[in-house]
């Protein structure tokens, strides 16, 4: 049995929208289950009294309210062949399970308030909050990012959405979400609900296993003869509703006094629980590790969890972590519950529907072959006995053999075929799968990869999907071979003999039960036992992937040290958890012998009875097991489906996302570019950040041809603007033009095309040099002369060669293997060769050192002179930008001064101000290197001249 099984409680928690109304849910329909179930129990008891009754002639002489009374009174004790007993037992669950049930709830139920009782209602509120919805009528989004009135109603929702989103609550909802979630402390006395609750649920095991005990027994020795025939079935059915009744009155009792869970629609699809227990996860929202002590929320679904920080956040669902979300904001996930995912599995699935159908024929004939073999084990062992005669069936005992081998060996061969028509449909699935699901992440918008982090994206593609493909690739071929198994185990034991049936039948709860208990006892212990192996990993591969400072630290002992306490604590709980199943397996083994003996024990009696054969007994036997082991697998089945169509939900959710700035939609770019870039009055914040408003009303021309230099303090918004014109987001308000046209009116695939870009740190692939020098080319437009040309005037080409395999020299991950000037030169060669209508020179020296900083400064200014392209420079060098068209002074989202040098020179504003700085700290350091050189010392001037014209350590100067 799983631990981490899934019960149909949780299913229907899926489809609430809050705690009150899951259990609400819960109540309505196992409370109408339990009242039906006890109608049919009343009912079948009914019937038997009647028909007992009207059949026996004792009795018919007299009224027939007297007579059921009278036979409703009688077969307790020695009567065995009357059935009031079973009547009045039936009377008596009903008084009894209601009783209990009332009692349970009421006393049991745990006394901490629901969440949203004590205000944490407000995390959820994104969805609740906010009516309106961005873009088209069949937008999925939850509009987070946006007020209620939306940006254009009030420019302060722009400068601070947070604020609009937060309501009257600013109360300390996680110690309040704590502490109502905190169990009651541990006592025995009655008005402990914990002890209520255990004692309820104690009584109802007790209760319905010794009335299923007595009526099996009662069964397996009552008398049939010239009883009717439909005494037998009737009896049967009764263990069926005693078995019915006591699950879901236990399942309802649980539910109705589980501590309450959150509803947090705008942050996760299924409702959350707390556990105070929860250590060493990971918080899905803010990526933080989960302090033990606090405890944090858990999905029972899926593996989501969320520390007590986050719940209290009134932001999280705006910026919280993985979230699907595009250019204008989050979106919601799309909402897949097992017959959804089924639907749509089967929907991809579609394209192999006649393998499928082939597949799902072929097993059928298996589990039919399989249904049939107990029975012809049976015959076979039935004619290797001697009969009446003292002779043995031979010929009927070699038909028997035959017709088995037969079975066998076409059952065989079907599982074969079966199972390799499965396997192909799920491999092409994948295959299928895997391909769509890689592009739709990578047209996703920036903003979504603002939020992901890469290691989630990969387990999409690989996890997410192998756990969403598991039913399709194995458990749904397991799911029908064993649904068949169980209904046909179930159906041929009690043709075989119902009173054998009735008797094994007895065990069945209590291992239910016991492997209920111990299931939920061992959930707690394996998550604190992956937790902890998780965390061990984490360790080591922080320290593998650091471990020149670990050696440099001679920290490997601590290192050594806290890998093995991480693995400790897996020990511990994984030997507690040992130590538990060891328990209950023996405990259930015993009973599931204890059902075995009583099975050959009162089989056996059948048999020297002639009520059965010796080989109908055997066939009892292997019915049994085939319906045991069944029901087992279908446990885990139901569990590892309900989990695939968790992991579905994030598949289907990143498929069905269209991104905001689709690549393909817009106006074509057929015209013949200028590179006049407008931006007007272009308001914009990050997603993640959304407090922090980045461009507050920018204006800003480019012209076409002219070189346009933005300088300004660090975090003013420069690389924003460069970000912009790329179009890896759109303005929140305000809009940018080129040639007159609207950026966000055209395709951007093709508008990107227009842009060559060097950025402050140039990601490179692990290709080669020539590969990545020609990335994004398409094959036929270039030749290897003109990528060594662009390497020649990109100062990259006499490194190129000096390295073994020159132009197939492969540069490592992220070009980790030459060095930033080197990875800068080569992204000055992409821009010479893919010749640009517009540059974008993001910082593209800051992070090199004074050497590699020269050449590839001469590299650009090469670019800049040679291109006739319009180019937006980004520099923190007042020498960089001195020889610029135009020069846009930017702080805190806004041109605050702009024009070329001169201008701003006679402006006297910040601008003359930088160079009055640079001028004057030249002048201080001519004058030091002077007496330096007097006092003949080089060392003290050594790497002070280094940015006298750093523009952010100008700003910063006094
Ligand atoms: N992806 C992002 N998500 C959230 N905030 C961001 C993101 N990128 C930048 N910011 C924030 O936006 C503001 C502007 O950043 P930007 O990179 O545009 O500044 P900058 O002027 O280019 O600075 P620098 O010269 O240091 O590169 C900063 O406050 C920064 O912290």
């Amino acid at each position: 049995m799983p631990p981490y099984g899934v019960s149909i409680v949780n299913l229907i928690n899926t489809r609430a929208k809050s705690d009150e109304q899951a259990r609400a849910l819960s109540f309505k329909y196992f409370s109408t289950v339990i009242a039906s179930i006890h109608v049919f129990d009343i009912g079948c008891a009914l019937a038997l009294v009647l028909i007992s009754c009207s059949g026996d002639s004792e009795f018919s002489k007299e009224s027939s309210f007297s007579c059921v009374k009278n036979e409703a009174l009688r077969g307790f004790g020695t009567d065995n062949a009357r059935v009031g007993d079973f009547f009045f037992l039936a009377v008596l669950r009903l008084l009894l399970n209601p009783l209990l049930l009332y009692f349970g709830i009421k006393w049991g139920a745990a006394s901490g308030k629901s969440l949203c009782e004590v205000g944490c209602c407000v995390v959820a509120g994104g969805k609740r909050r906010m009516g309106a919805s961005h873009g088209s009528a069949d937008s999925l989004y939850t509009p987070l990012t946006e007020a209620e009135d939306g940006l254009e109603a009030d420019s302060s929702a722009l400068l601070s959405p947070t604020d609009k989103l937060s309501e009257s609550t600013e109360e300390n909802i996680a110690a309040k979400a704590a502490e109502a979630a905190m169990p009651t402390k541990r006592s025995t006395n009655w008005t402990n609900p914990k002890f209520t609750k255990r004692l309820v649920l104690m009584m109802i095991f007790v209760s319905s296993t010794s009335i299923q005990v007595y009526t099996g027994l009662k069964v397996s020795s009552f008398n049939f003869d010239g009883v009717s025939a439909w005494f037998a079935p009737l009896m049967c059915l009764t263990v069926l509703w005693i078995n019915g009744i006591t699950y879901l009155s236990r399942t309802l009792l649980e539910e109705m006094t589980r501590q309450s869970g959150l509803f947090l629609p705008s942050v996760h699809r299924h409702p959350v629980f707390f556990e105070s227990t929860l250590a060493f996860h990971w918080c899905d929202l803010c990526s933080v590790r989960i302090n033990g002590k606090d405890g944090a929320w858990r999905c029972k679904l899926c593996d989501f969890d969320m520390c007590t920080v986050c719940a209290a956040r009134k932001d999280s669902a705006i910026v919280s972590e993985n979230m699907l979300r595009s250019d204008k904001g989050v979106k919601q996930e799309s909402d897949i519950d097992n017959a959804t995912y089924f639907k749509r599995a089967l929907g991809i699935a579609g394209n192999e529907k006649y393998l499928l159908m082939l597949s799902f024929f072929l097993l059928t004939l298996y589990c039919l072959t399989s249904l049939a073999l107990p029975d012809f084990q049976g015959r076979i062992i039935d004619k290797v006995v001697i009969d009446e005669d003292g002779d043995y069936d031979k010929d009927g005992f070699m038909e028997n053999v035959k017709i088995y081998l037969f079975i066998m060996l076409s059952q065989g061969a079907l599982s074969t075929v079966y199972s390799a028509a499965f396997n192909l449909v799920s491999r092409r699935l994948v295959f299928h799968i895997r391909n769509t699901l890689f592009r739709k992440i990578v047209i996703q918008d920036v903003a979504y990869f603002d939020g992901t982090e890469s290691g989630r994206l990969i387990s999409r593609l690989t996890n997410d999907v192998n756990m969403m493909m598991a039913p399709i690739q194995s458990s749904l071929s397991s799911l029908l071979n064993n649904i068949f198994m169980l209904f046909g185990g179930v159906i041929f034991c009690y043709i075989k003999s119902y009173r054998l049936s009735m008797l094994a039948f007895v065990t069945v709860g209590p291992i239910m039960y016991l492997w209920d208990l111990y299931a939920n006892w061992s959930k707690r212990l394996n998550r604190q036992m992956l937790a902890s192996w998780a965390e061990g990993n984490s360790i080591a591969s922080q320290s593998l992937s650091h471990i020149r400072t670990v050696k440099a630290f001679g920290t490997e002992e601590m290192e050594i040290k806290e890998y093995t306490a991480a693995n400790k604590e897996a020990l511990r709980a994984g030997v507690k958890d040992a130590w538990g199943n060891g328990f209950t397996t023996a405990l259930t083994s015993y009973l599931d012998l204890g059902t075995g003996v009583l099975i050959l024990y009162y089989g056996g009696l059948l048999v020297m009875d002639g009520e059965m054969s010796v080989g109908e007994l055997v066939t009892f036997q292997l019915y049994w097991n085939m319906m045991n082991n069944a029901y087992q697998n279908l446990q885990s089945l139901v569990t590892s489906f309900t989990r695939s169509a968790a992991g579905a939900e994030k598949v289907f959710s990143l498929w069905d996302a269209t991104p905001d700035i689709n690549p393909n939609v817009g106006d074509d770019v057929r015209w013949d570019v200028k590179g006049d870039i407008v931006l007007k009055n272009v308001k914009f914040f990050y997603q993640m950040r959304p407090d922090n408003i980045v461009l507050g009303g920018l204006n800003l021309h480019i012209p076409s041809g002219k070189v346009v230099a933005l300088v300004g303090r660090s975090g003013g918004g420069k690389s924003t603007i460069i970000n912009m014109l790329m179009r890896f987001y759109d303005c929140k308000e305000g809009s940018i033009s080129l040639d007159g046209r609207n950026y966000e009116g055209l395709k951007v695939s093709q508008l990107r095309k227009l842009f060559g870009v060097v950025s402050q740190e140039t990601e490179l692939f692990a290709k080669t040099v020539a590969e990545n020098i020609c990335y994004g080319m398409e094959e036929g437009t270039y030749t290897q002369q003109d990528i060594e040309e662009a390497a020649k005037q990109a100062q990259a080409h006499d490194f190129i060669m000096e390295m073994k395999d020159a132009y197939k020299t492969r540069v490592g991950e992220r070009g980790s293997r030459i060095s930033g000037g080197q990875r800068q030169r080569l992204a000055i060669a992409r821009v010479f060769l893919r010749k640009p209508k517009i540059i974008l020179l993001d910082e593209a020296t800051s992070a090199l050192d004074e050497n590699s900083q020269e050449a590839v400064q001469e590299a650009l200014n090469l670019l800049i002179s040679k291109s006739n392209a319009t180019v937006v420079l980004v520099a923190h060098r007042l020498s960089t930008v001195m020889n610029a068209d135009k020069i846009a002074v930017i702080d805190k989202g806004a041109v605050l001064e702009e024009g070329t040098h001169d201008e701003l020179v006679k402006l006297g504003g910040i601008y003359a101000t930088l160079v009055s700085k640079q001028n004057k700290k030249k002048a201080s350091l001519l004058n030091q290197k002077g007496a330096d050189e007097m006092e003949g010392s080089d060392e003290k001037g050594k790497g002070k001249g280094k940015g006298f014209d750093d523009i952010d350590s100008l700003l910063a100067s006094k």
